[in-house]
């Protein structure tokens, strides 16, 4: 009863550098855009691949998943689901590739990022134009549902994965690049949140240990669960095929 009094939107949300790299900026999506996204990942839902439970080692994760521009299977990227007949995933559009930039931008401005990545206004606007995400791994969390402690390392570039969280509020655990016990801080990514990570803490481990219940802000077209939206840069050609 008190925990719920003081969780989520009671609290202030304030943008906040959590460690070098990784910035949380609360309530970035508007509701309209947050609308948008929920009506695409139907649309992608619908698409070459649909949303599945990913096998680990055999293990099924309980997120299930689909992406853009590459497949995600047991922490290798290929262009094309073998248990999908095959079928490649439709590329990365442009506006989201545009809305990645904008997050960047927007993130690492110097008003947050104090650390990292230390540009002039002008030079981070410049860096953030070239950022190319060529993936995204668009995660749904049934309620109940939770991903383990990991790392994001099956890119090989470091520039830095962008967040998205639509529906239900996450609890997320930001740790560190060592290990994937503590030190770590647990935020709350609420629907229209932005997360990036990147620099020094571009490959943290990180997870999210649970969804809150009845968080899901009034009028949101997801009527529960959770949307996850991660956008990277492989650093893979696209003949390149992950073993
Ligand atoms: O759902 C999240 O906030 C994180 C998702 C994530 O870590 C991943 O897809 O690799
Ligand atoms: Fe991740």
């Amino acid at each position: 009863m008190v925990d719920a009094l003081f969780t989520d939107s009671l609290l202030p949300r304030q943008p906040q550098e959590l460690a070098p790299g990784v910035i949380h900026l609360p309530g970035w999506l508007s509701v309209e855009q947050q609308d948008f996204l929920v009506a695409q990942f139907h649309r992608w839902g619908a698409g070459s691949i649909p949303p599945h439970h990913p096998e680990i080692y055999g293990k099924k994760m309980s997120v299930k998943l689909t992406s853009l521009g590459w497949h995600w299977s047991n922490y290798s990227y290929s262009r094309s689901a073998p248990e999908f007949g095959g079928r490649a995933p439709a590329s990365v559009p442009d506006w989201l590739v545009g809305v990645g930039r904008k997050a960047l931008q927007d993130a690492y401005s110097s008003s947050h990022a104090s650390y990292w990545p230390q540009l002039s206004e002008p030079e981070l606007v410049a860096w953030a134009a070239t950022y190319s995400p060529d993936m995204a791994l668009i995660n749904y969390y049934a309620p109940g549902t939770s991903m383990g402690m990991h790392q994001d390392k099956e890119e090989r570039s470091s520039a830095p994965v962008v967040s998205l969280s639509i529906g239900q509020t996450a609890l997320f655990r930001a740790g560190n690049t060592e290990t994937k016990t503590r030190p770590y801080q647990d935020i709350l990514l609420a629907s229209g949140d932005l997360l990036v990570f990147g620099g020094p803490s571009r490959f943290m481990y990180h997870g999210v240990p649970k969804l809150l219940e009845g968080t899901t802000p009034s009028g949101c077209l997801l009527p529960e669960g959770r949307i996850n939206i991660t956008l990277r840069v492989t650093g893979l050609h696209p003949s390149e095929k992950q073993a």
